[in-house]
């Protein structure tokens, strides 16, 4: 069988430093990996103009997966929105159809202490948030701006942004939502602002109309501002959260800190066929990059699902796992989850212990 290729988009800020310790972690499985490197984001646009050469877009197209870093950069703000590098990450999600995104939030046992709440609200947590990734107000449209016509000041400058979801994109992700619920838990949440928004309103009736073809799964409506609130409150009390592409957006990094640090929270991407983009949650963090500190269990727990979802690889991917619980059992901390009594180590010495994990412990091949 010939090599998986797989396109490895490293980006800005702490995505390179991050993404150098994911692909050193599969390089130490022995497998028939081919990684192609391609600039994306700030970087690819100070290269050639753009945050998403058509020649990454293409390695991106081609690769059985792609593995992505982290884009941005508070000094492209003033750019126009189509060459900020945020764009990069949005036009591949678009142009590959990923439009269901994984987020698992994992309490793991030796990071009980360092979430923000109290150890006995998230000691066990398991929580998975199912994102919409393709449509919302993120890709509606008409967006832009205009003169005011009516409203509170009609004549002044007013900036809109369209909110909207078909059935289809509605009724496939309820699907899934309700599929990883049979394999998890039996329950899902749907979070929405149906009192207020119409599309909300359409998101809730085909959720519901989709359930009748899962009646084993417990199915609960939540609106999005008591879900954010039950979310600190009561976290164990969800199984899977399936929502909007600007609510998942949102409620993902706060469940982030349920499991102690964004800088733990990996990602899956999917598009229909199962072909995906792997990432962490959390971005380019410009106030750490360069400083060597970066967390980067996210980047490498992202790889792990990449081989479990994409490359049909699930006992290394469960190898990568435990080596990361492992690694944090020794006590190993980057400075986000750092908590008195354990070791704070950077960036590299984090990937090397993962990596040492994984050569000690060696397992059959899947
Ligand atoms: N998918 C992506 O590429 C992606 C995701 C989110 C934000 N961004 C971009 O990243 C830039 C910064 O955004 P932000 O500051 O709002 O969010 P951020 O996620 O980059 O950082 C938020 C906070 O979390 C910390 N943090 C993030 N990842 C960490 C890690 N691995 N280890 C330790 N600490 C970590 C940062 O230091 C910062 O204090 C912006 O340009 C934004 O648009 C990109
Ligand atoms: C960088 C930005 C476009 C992105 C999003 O909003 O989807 C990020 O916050 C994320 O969570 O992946
Ligand atoms: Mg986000």
């Amino acid at each position: 069988m010939s090599a998986k290729l797989i396109a490895v988009l490293p980006g800005d800020g702490i995505g390179p430093e991050i993404m150098a310790e994911a692909v050193k972690v599969l390089q130490a499985l022995d497998l028939d990996l081919q990684l192609e490197t391609a600039p994306v984001g700030g970087a690819a646009y100070e290269a050639s103009g753009h945050p998403l050469p058509d020649t990454t877009l293409n390695l991106a197209k081609k690769a059985d997966a792609v593995l992505f870093g982290a884009v941005g950069d508070w000094k492209y703000d003033k750019l126009e929105r189509a060459l900020r590098p945020e764009q990069a990450i949005l036009g591949l999600r678009k142009h590959l159809g990923l439009f269901a995104n994984f987020r698992p939030a994992l309490c793991y046992e030796q990071l009980t202490h360092a979430s923000s709440l109290k150890p006995e609200l998230v000691a066990g947590l398991d929580i998975l948030i199912l994102r919409e990734l393709t449509g919302d107000i993120y890709f509606g449209t008409p967006r832009g701006r205009r003169t005011a016509v009516d409203g509170h000041f009609p004549g002044a400058e007013e900036a809109f942004d369209t909110m909207r979801y078909s059935r289809p994109e509605i009724e496939r992700i309820a699907h899934l939502a309700f599929q990883a619920a049979r394999k998890r838990r039996g329950k899902v949440t749907s979070v929405d602002k149906a009192n207020v928004l119409e599309t909300s309103q359409l998101w809730k009736d085909v959720v519901t109309e989709v359930h009748q073809q899962y009646a084993d799964v417990q199915l609960d409506h939540m609106y999005v501002d008591n879900a954010a609130m039950q979310l600190v409150k009561a976290p164990k009390a969800f199984d899977v959260i399936v929502t909007g592409n600007l609510f998942g957006d949102i409620l993902s990094d706060e469940a982030a800190m349920l499991t102690g640090s964004i800088g733990m929270l990996p990602s899956a991407s999917l598009d229909k066929n199962g072909k995906g983009l792997y990432e962490p949650s959390h971005g380019s963090a410009p106030d750490i990059a360069g400083k060597g500190v970066a967390n980067p269990l996210a980047t490498i727990l992202s790889a792990a699902m990449m081989l479990r979802y994409t490359l049909n690889q699930p006992a290394q991917a469960d190898r990568i796992e435990a080596a990361v619980q492992a690694v944090l059992a020794q006590g190993l901390r980057t400075g986000d989850i750092w908590s008195e009594g354990t070791t704070k180590v950077g960036t590299r010495e984090m990937g090397d212990a993962v990596v040492g994990m994984i050569k000690t412990t060696p397992i059959t091949k899947s």
